[in-house]
């Protein structure tokens, strides 16, 4: 989302970033901010309540508790925000349109809808993902959803482009050991709300999941395919500076990986991360004999510059928790992946990743350690070379959708096209 924040303000709109009370202290407390916000005068942060503490992870609260509190706090500190941009004396800053994270819609639409404002949804899932999503209400009236344990192999027939989806590939929620109902509703309430929306912007690229995203214009007569961002995001703003990564702003990078990689012969490195929600209290959890045992042949460190990282030709491969930035950046970087799904989409990405796109394995329930001694050894030795050929192929489709008349690129324009045109209508309709 800040990624494409940062586009949009790049091309001259005035964005308010809103974050959820939360998440908005984080940001802050990070001193880069500053620099980031002189970097783009036109771009502002505000938020919204949403009672969770700063670290939800380590607050002891359960994910339900979590959504109940943003379901209840959101919604009124939306449309108390949008109201006091609207009214502000001097120069209004009554939004043009809005563009809302697909899992808020609770939070937006009504009120979008309320104010007459346009509203496009972003979903920060793979387009694969997404279309799984539409369709849990009939895998769960059919019974196929939550499915146990014993029956999670067998093929889902009853969707049509699930080809090569089984239930142990669908999103997390979907497993009986895992499935709140709460939460579950919550997950089909946004998806519903979502298509209230009058169009759809995924980070993904046409290319890489045309099929599915033919299967999604049926439900958006307008979707905006332009990923993968972040590729996107430092190809059409050139300053090398910092801030022109969100990630760089958000956390601290420790740099001495790059250092240490540049003393490491070529596809040698194995990278290894879970993504931005596993960190806390990492030191402290390592045992004492590997970190000793390791010291010559690893790096831990708390935050890599992920991209530079998988840039590097030193690295070879990335044991991933399959989250989707994750993976589109090993995609553009074109390093093969092992996938160690965890939650909510990744299941899903990793099945991709293996079947679809194969440019990776995928561990898939099965993660013990001769599991992922294997994996590493097929990755970083024995079957390397199979997937060579389709890891390179992919990459290339990634690169080429971002530069100037890729796919990816013309949707971006077109998507400043057309809030420019709605600014103009917007504009024009003032008494
Ligand atoms: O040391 C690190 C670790 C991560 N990253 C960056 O952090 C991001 C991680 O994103 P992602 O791979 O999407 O994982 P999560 O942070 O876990 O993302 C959440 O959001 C994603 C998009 O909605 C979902 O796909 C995931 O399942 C969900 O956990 C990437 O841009 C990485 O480059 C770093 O820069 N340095």
């Amino acid at each position: 989302m800040m990624r494409l924040a940062e586009l949009l303000s790049h091309a001259d709109f005035q964005v308010t970033f809103v974050n959820t009370d939360s998440n908005h202290d984080r940001i802050v407390g990070n001193a880069d901010i500053t620099s980031f916000c002189n970097r783009f005068p036109k771009f502002h942060f505000s938020s919204i309540p949403d009672a969770i503490p700063c670290d939800p992870l380590t607050s002891g609260l359960t994910a339900k508790d979590n959504f109940r509190s943003i379901k209840a706090e959101c919604k009124p500190g939306f449309r108390r925000l949008l109201t006091s941009l609207s009214e502000e004396t001097g120069q209004s800053r009554r939004p043009t349109c809005i563009i809302t994270d697909g899992i808020m819609s609770f939070a937006t639409v009504d009120i979008a809808e309320e104010l007459g404002i346009p509203v496009i949804a972003f979903r920060t899932y793979s387009a694969s993902c997404t279309w799984t999503y539409f369709h849990l209400s009939k895998l769960i009236k059919e019974g196929e959803v939550p499915f146990p344990d014993n029956d999670m192999d067998k093929p889902i027939t009853s969707v049509p482009g699930f080809e090569n989806v089984r239930p142990k590939d669908l999103p997390g929620i979907c497993r009986v050991d895992a499935t709140d109902e709460y939460v579950l509703q919550f997950f089909l309430g946004e998806t519903s709300t979502m298509t209230r929306a009058s169009a759809l912007i995924l980070n993904t690229c046409y290319e890489i999941e045309a099929p599915v995203i033919s299967r999604l214009s049926s439900l958006y007569t307008k979707i905006y395919t332009i990923g993968p961002l972040d590729a996107l995001l430092k190809s059409r703003i050139k300053d090398p500076s910092p801030s022109v990564s969100s990630n760089g702003i958000l956390r601290k990078e420790d740099k001495s990986y790059l250092t240490w990689l540049d003393a490491q012969p070529p596809r040698w490195d194995l990278y290894v991360s879970f993504g931005s929600l596993v960190e806390s209290g990492y030191t402290e959890s390592i045992p004492t004999e590997l970190d000793q045992e390791s010291k010559e042949r690893g790096l831990i460190v708390t935050w890599a510059p992920q991209e530079e990282v998988l840039a590097h030709p030193a690295t070879g491969g990335f044991l991933t928790h399959s989250g989707w930035n994750s993976t589109l950046e090993s995609m553009v970087a074109g390093v093969p992946m092992i996938c160690w799904a965890q939650i909510a989409d990744e299941q899903v990405n990793s099945r991709c990743v293996s079947e679809v796109w194969k440019n990776g394995f995928d561990m898939k329930d099965t993660c013990d350690r001769s599991t992922v001694e294997k994996s590493v050894r097929h990755l970083m030795d024995n079957k390397r070379e199979e997937i060579r050929e389709s890891t390179d192929a992919i990459a290339k489709i990634a690169r080429d959708s971002i530069k100037q008349g890729g796919s990816s690129y013309r949707n971006l324009e077109q998507l400043i096209d057309d809030i420019r045109s709605i600014a103009l209508m917007t504009w024009v309709k003032k008494p």
